[in-house]
């Protein structure tokens, strides 16, 4: 072969490959349906960049289905679940998006890199003996078998918001195959608005309901933790132990969680992380909790779903500055304006996340407070 020759035969296919390249981002851009926006302060990548948000969320939301969603979802009956749906969207306005992270830490969570170099609440360093001997106990770490087996799941997080209050979702809310309630949200008493079923309630040691008999039957008790206090508390719920001293804690704790071992898991802390720093965008703070750092539980227990079930809807959740004498909770007389007085949240911005799951239909939420 001539040199000339060879130098064709060469070139030629790095050509052919160049174009390729080439061709593919320009089509990826169409098949999303977006144009180009020139925003320089906002842009994050190189050829995509632009028409995304600092956050990495697209900035034109739509509710359409990309074309190969619509053709994977477009012929489901309405009403069926459709599986990976959630995680599909996400990944439509968030391409960052990587669903594998488990619910609730197993006894395999020194592997999972993303927390281990994190204090709580966003991850479990300096903890890893105390959660080492709670999992001993509980011997369960997945939502039980027949949740485990099911090939799409449907959830539901009912956060505490007045705005549930008189709606009649209840039977709505009892629905969905995982129902996730938060902090001492009461079920008695309110069926009518919030349903009966409870698959979990996650809290601390703070928000978690103090009287037993106000525990209901046949759910996972979930504890998110927020400081290496909480641990110790925990311990002690589980092995059912006497609390010594409540010194540490912001407010009034639980001494006594109805529940056996078996049906108590610890969340994983990476849905703090995510939620504070990738989706909301809140202060890195060298990875401690500090000042407006901290995403609302709510907001942490949506992120949990997003990664574990195939549809999420929500309810009860909005937290309007415009009614600030509106009941903040369905279930007692704290008005709205309380909020102002957080300290580790960041109410706007992180409505401003919410708001684009919304948008896009990631989750629907069915009191449309955000
Ligand atoms: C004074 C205070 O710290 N209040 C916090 C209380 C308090 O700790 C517990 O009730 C226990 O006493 O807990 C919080 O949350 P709370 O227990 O009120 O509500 C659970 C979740 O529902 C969503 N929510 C609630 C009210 C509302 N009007 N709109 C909403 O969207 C939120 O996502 C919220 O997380 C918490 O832990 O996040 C958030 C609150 O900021
Ligand atoms: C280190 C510590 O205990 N800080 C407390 C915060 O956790 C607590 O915030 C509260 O922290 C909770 C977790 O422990 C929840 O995130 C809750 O939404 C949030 O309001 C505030 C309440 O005013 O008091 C501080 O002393």
């Amino acid at each position: 072969m001539k040199p000339t020759h060879k130098l064709l035969f060469v070139l030629c296919p790095m050509l052919v490959l160049g174009f390729i390249y080439y061709s593919s981002g320009k089509l990826h851009l169409h098949v999303w349906g977006q144009k180009p926006q020139v925003e320089p302060e906002i842009s994050v990548g190189r050829i995509v960049g632009s028409v995304y948000d600092k956050q990495g969320f697209l900035l034109q939301l739509d509710t359409k289905l990309p074309l190969e969603l619509a053709y994977k979802y477009g012929n489901l009956t309405e009403g069926v679940c459709k599986p990976g749906y959630a995680a599909a969207k996400m990944t439509t306005i968030y391409p960052k998006f990587m669903k594998p992270a488990p619910m609730f830490l197993d006894r395999n969570f020194k592997r999972l890199a993303k927390v281990s170099n994190y204090l709580p609440p966003f991850g479990f360093k300096t903890q890893e003996r105390i959660i080492d001997s709670i999992l001993t106990a509980t011997k369960n770490y997945g939502l039980g078998e027949e949740l485990d087996s099911l090939s799409c799941k449907r959830c539901i997080i009912v956060g505490n918001g007045g705005i549930l209050f008189n709606k009649s979702l209840g039977s709505r809310i009892d629905e969905y195959d995982i129902v996730v309630r938060l902090n001492s949200a009461p079920v008695s008493g309110y069926d009518k608005d919030v349903g009966t079923k409870t698959t979990m309630r996650i809290t601390y040691p703070e928000g978690a309901i103090q009287i037993p008999e106000n525990y209901e039957k046949d759910s996972l008790f979930v504890f998110s933790a927020f400081k290496p206090l909480d641990f110790k508390w925990f311990r002690q719920m589980v092995f059912k132990e006497k609390l010594r001293g409540t010194e540490g804690f912001w407010k009034s704790v639980a001494h006594y969680v109805p529940r056996e071992p078996a049906e108590m898991r610890i969340l994983n802390p990476y849905f703090v992380q995510e939620a504070a720093f990738q989706f909301i965008g809140l202060p890195f703070n060298n990875g401690l909790m500090g000042k407006g750092n901290i995403p609302t539980l709510g907001t942490v227990a949506i992120t949990m779903a997003l990664h574990n079930c195939d549809e999420v809807a929500v309810a009860g959740f909005g937290y309007d500055m415009n009614t600030p004498h509106a009941p903040m909770h369905y279930y007692e007389t704290v008005k709205m304006s309380a909020i102002k007085e957080s300290w580790t949240h960041n109410i706007p911005k992180e409505k401003e996340f919410l708001r684009k799951l919304v948008k896009a239909n990631v989750i629907t939420d069915l009191t449309n407070g955000i």
